[in-house]
């Protein structure tokens, strides 16, 4: 394991009249990406406000490489920690490459020079994030994808030993989501950086993180491996209600009243399969009559066949049209 690089220990934090968070032992190391998850309100952005300096904690310590991070002064803890918010992203005027320089201010001042090194690191930072393209692009014209993957650009600029972003992900589409996911687990691979982000996606902190951080609203937090915490239910008891369970094979969390009385089979290719059952137990969620289904699959010319009506539909779309009528429970 990587040098320790924050370390909070009996760590209280929340507001004048609020404990939020009680009793936490967290630890950064390097070369890490650990995913901080718990429900809405359970303390996420507040935590990142005490560890970055913003806030102070109602008690307990955080030290930052190995010093009380209450020494620091605002441009040192600037030098080792740099902090990503999504919900106030610039906009504007600005291009790509000025926001990106303006990751050197802890080291030149806001009106400094940038000197060959500082534009060596600016240079590799947009290489690595993939936004050497758009260098001289103004912010605003970019889409929140790009628009985060500059920010992660400008962090790096910062050249500091920690990055954490508050919900990186949060406006961004399903390939942009997995593209920032991989973008900060290659960095950490690759650059040694230590990564804290607090996020709402579930799947992706699973595979991803190298250590979750597992808020549990008016508790503390739990922390280890996805997997730990997945098998020691600590995923499901953040995340879990009478109405919400975690499906420990399929590895993600569903509403209990999809306990399906289906009774159907299929035989076919596993894909196929897959997505037949997944669109099956959505057309009929109050079950289906016993039913056995055949999918053939030639040259790309998928045919769903019912085996005891010898029937066939070349879409999965008709197929379930037909149960539909003729499906005597619905
Ligand atoms: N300035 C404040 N003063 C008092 N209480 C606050 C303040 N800001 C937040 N809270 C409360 O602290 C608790 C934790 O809020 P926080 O925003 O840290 O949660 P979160 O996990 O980031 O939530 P979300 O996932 O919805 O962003 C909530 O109960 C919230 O109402």
């Amino acid at each position: 394991m990587g040098k320790t690089i924050l370390k909070a220990s009996t760590l209280t934090i929340g507001y004048k009249d609020k404990q939020v968070l009680f009793n936490l032992s967290l630890e950064l190391n390097q070369g890490q990406l650990t995913c901080l998850l718990g429900p809405n309100g359970a303390g996420k952005s507040t935590l990142i406000r005490t560890l970055t300096g913003i806030q102070k904690p109602l008690s307990g310590t955080i030290e930052l490489n190995g010093k009380n991070l209450q020494s620091y002064n605002q441009k040192q803890i600037a030098h080792q920690l740099s902090l990503v918010l999504t919900d106030r992203m610039a906009t504007g005027n600005l291009t790509v490459y000025a926001l990106v320089s303006l990751g050197r201010f802890p080291y030149t001042g806001w009106l400094g020079t940038l000197n060959e090194e500082d534009q060596k690191l600016i240079q590799w930072s947009l290489k690595v994030t993939g936004t050497a393209e758009f260098t001289n692009r103004h912010i605003g014209e970019l889409s929140d994808g790009e628009k985060q993957k500059v920010m992660i650009a400008r962090a790096l600029v910062q050249d500091t030993d920690i990055i954490i972003l508050d919900e990186p992900t949060a406006h961004l589409d399903s390939p942009n989501r997995i593209e920032i996911f991989h973008l900060l687990r290659e960095l950490t691979l690759k650059t040694g950086k230590t990564i804290l982000i607090s996020t709402h996606e579930i799947d992706m902190a699973i595979e991803h993180s190298d250590n979750m951080w597992l808020a549990m609203p008016g508790q503390s937090i739990s922390t280890g491996l996805p997997e730990d915490l997945i098998l020691n239910k600590s995923l499901e008891n953040a995340f879990g209600s009478e109405k919400l369970s975690f499906d420990y094979l399929k590895g993600r969390f569903r509403r209990n009243e999809e306990e399906l009385t289906n009774e159907f089979s299929i035989t076919g290719s596993p894909i196929y399969t897959k997505w037949t059952k997944s669109a099956l137990e959505r057309a009929f969620p109050n079950g289906l009559r016993e039913v056995e289904i055949e999918i053939i699959n030639r040259d790309d010319a998928p045919c769903w066949t019912l085996m005891k009506e010898n029937k066939s539909f070349i879409t999965l779309e008709l197929l379930i049209n037909y149960l539909k009528i003729n499906n005597d429970k619905n």
